[in-house]
């Protein structure tokens, strides 16, 4: 009987190590890292690109490594981004605690599965219908709504001519009413003090994320490290409170578009929430780190309605379809999935252009032949205001290019799920890991880009000045779940900057930054540093 057992036990344990070795054998090569934390205490800190960018010169195309519990695999290859990004097995997100614990699956960016396909539909086909195609008849009323946020810079440019200014602020100020305008339907007058307020909550949490990066991995952490805690805090509250102003918007919404509420749509951390105040306003808390910004209630008619259409009439109308109907898919469309996903397209939407368009204005200031040429392009080839087309601009469009290889502002990428096992190549990718585009090593690889670190946009040209477009640039990764909106981030750019170099020539207030400043400030995206700009009328 004793034999028997003990047969039994080194049989089972026998298949199972024999199994692990089969799937090790299959794993792609990579760095062997420490129990429980894994390969992270060996990543720096600041430019965690960097380190993974090094293991790949040393590991090749594919690797794998442990960041702390979750198995990742690497990718520096543009083909087998392309090709593992193309399949519905990396479809997923990485099971990260931010995106998992906090944002709990819900919106667009972290969703997974029914729900994101769901979405994903609905806002490629809405923001299509906007004018956000490359033949619609409707993108000449996007682009009359983005040349209005454009021009509203341009006028508070004009009035700080001869003095340096913090133009990144100003810049990402009029964008953000323009994303305001297309997401919300509403725009904030000047100043106002809930925007104000709303900005830094912003701009807290995308470097308070940064700083919880770790927690992402090892999630036991935020119980015992008091600084994680405090930091977890703040996004959560931060969270809490841009979903209420959300909240406070939708109603308004609402109200003005004739379309209630559906009963079943309600969100349970919203109820009561209009009570606090005799008119329904919400209150705005005093924010941990800007004492400057008193608390405050939030007034909804201080908003600028527009007529146009915009995500949230979109939705407003697709949830009560579906309500009305008894469709299946109306679980999809409730008022806690809006707020998360509202809040997604703006993170998305503006972050990403505007830390875009201030690294071009850093590359344009400290290279004023490259500005003159893009200036030169723009004067003769648009000299109506009205006929703005990045087709008509491949210069600019290279100059933009090379911005975004040169200093991908997602250097890592935003990482894949597998959501089932599964092979990449002779390689088994388990179900649940992490799957990182590591941009950065595909932008700055010197087999394909001739001394990478230099800004050089002539390599996005033909010789007969035709833009290029190398399938080893993917700042918008690639697949199915590549950034939708793209080509809403063309218009914006081109829009803009054709327009600012019209009107000003630009040029740095201080001294360059040093090379290490210029290497970007890791948070949510890589930004570039602070800098201050005298802008001259031309
Ligand atoms: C320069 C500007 C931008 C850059 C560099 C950028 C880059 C990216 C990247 C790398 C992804 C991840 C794709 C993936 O997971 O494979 C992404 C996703 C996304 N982006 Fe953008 N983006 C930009 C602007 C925008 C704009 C203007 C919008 C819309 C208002 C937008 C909306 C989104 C959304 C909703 C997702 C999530 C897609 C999904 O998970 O299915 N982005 N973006």
């Amino acid at each position: 009987m004793d034999f028997l057992f003990l047969w039994l036990v080194s049989f089972v344990i026998g298949f199972w190590i024999n199994k692990k070795l089969r799937q090790w054998k299959n794993l792609p090569p990579g760095p062997w890292g420490l129990p429980v934390v894994g390969y992270l205490p060996f990543f720096d800190r600041n430019s965690p690109h960097l380190t993974l960018t090094k293991l790949a010169r040393e590991y090749g195309p594919i690797y794998s490594i442990k960041m702390g519990s979750i198995p990742t695999v690497v990718l520096s290859d543009h083909k087998l981004i392309r090709e593992a990004f193309a399949k519905e097995d990396f479809s997923g997100r990485a099971p990260l605690y931010l995106t998992h614990g906090i944002m709990k699956g819900n919106g667009i960016i972290c969703a997974e599965g029914a729900l994101w396909k769901d979405q994903r539909k609905l806002i490629t086909t809405w923001l299509k219908s906007f004018g956000m195609s490359k033949h619609s008849l409707a993108r000449d009323r996007l682009e009359t709504r983005i040349a209005s946020g454009v021009n509203e810079l341009i006028q508070n440019v004009k009035e700080t001519t001869g003095k340096p200014i913090n133009l990144t602020e100003m810049v990402t100020n009029s964008l953000g009413n323009v994303v305001n305008d297309i997401i919300f339907g509403y725009k904030y007058p000047q100043n106002d003090k809930t925007w104000i307020w709303f900005r830094q909550i912003q701009e807290e949490g995308c470097h308070e994320m940064g700083v919880a990066g770790v927690v992402n991995f090892l999630p036991f952490l935020r119980f015992f490290m008091p600084s994680i805690k405090v930091t977890m805090e703040v996004l959560t509250r931060g969270q809490a409170q841009t979903h209420r102003l959300y909240a406070s918007i939708i109603d308004k919404r609402r109200k003005l578009i004739g379309i209630p509420q559906p009963e079943k749509a309600s969100y349970a951390a919203h109820e009561n929430m209009f009570n606090e105040h005799p008119q329904g306003h919400i209150k705005c808390i005093s924010y941990s780190k800007h004492s400057s910004n008193s608390e405050h209630y939030f007034d909804p008619d201080v908003l600028h309605a527009s007529k146009d259409e915009c995500i949230l009439d979109n939705f407003l109308k697709e949830q009560k379809r579906r309500y009305d109907a008894n469709e299946d898919s109306a679980k999809y469309m409730s008022d806690e999935q809006l707020v998360y996903l509202l809040a997604d397209m703006f993170g998305a939407g503006l972050d990403t252009t505007s830390v875009t368009i201030a690294w071009y204005f850093l590359f344009m200031a400290l290279y004023p032949e490259e500005q003159e040429c893009v200036r030169k392009e723009i004067m003769t080839v648009c000299p109506d205001e009205t006929d703005i087309d990045h087709a008509k601009l491949p210069y600019m469009m290279a100059t933009i290019c090379e911005t975004q290889r040169v200093r991908s502002i997602v250097p890592v990428g935003i990482p894949h799920g597998c959501v089932q096992d599964t092979y990449l190549g002779d390689y088994r990718i388990a179900k649940g890991t992490m799957v990182v585009p590591l941009q950065w090593a595909v932008h700055m690889d010197p087999s394909t880009w001739e001394e990478p670190e230099k800004f050089r946009p002539s390599r996005f040209l033909d010789e007969d000045g035709n833009l290029l477009k190398p399938q080893e640039f993917i700042p918008f990764q690639t697949g199915k779940r590549m950034c939708p909106g793209d080509e809403l981030s063309r218009m914006i750019s081109v829009g803009l900057i054709a327009r600012f170099f019209k009107t000003f020539k630009l040029r740095l207030a201080s001294d360059p930054p040093t090379e290490e400043e210029m290497m970007g400030k890791v948070g949510l995206t890589l930004s570039p540093p602070e800098t201050k700009y005298f802008c001259d009328l031309i």
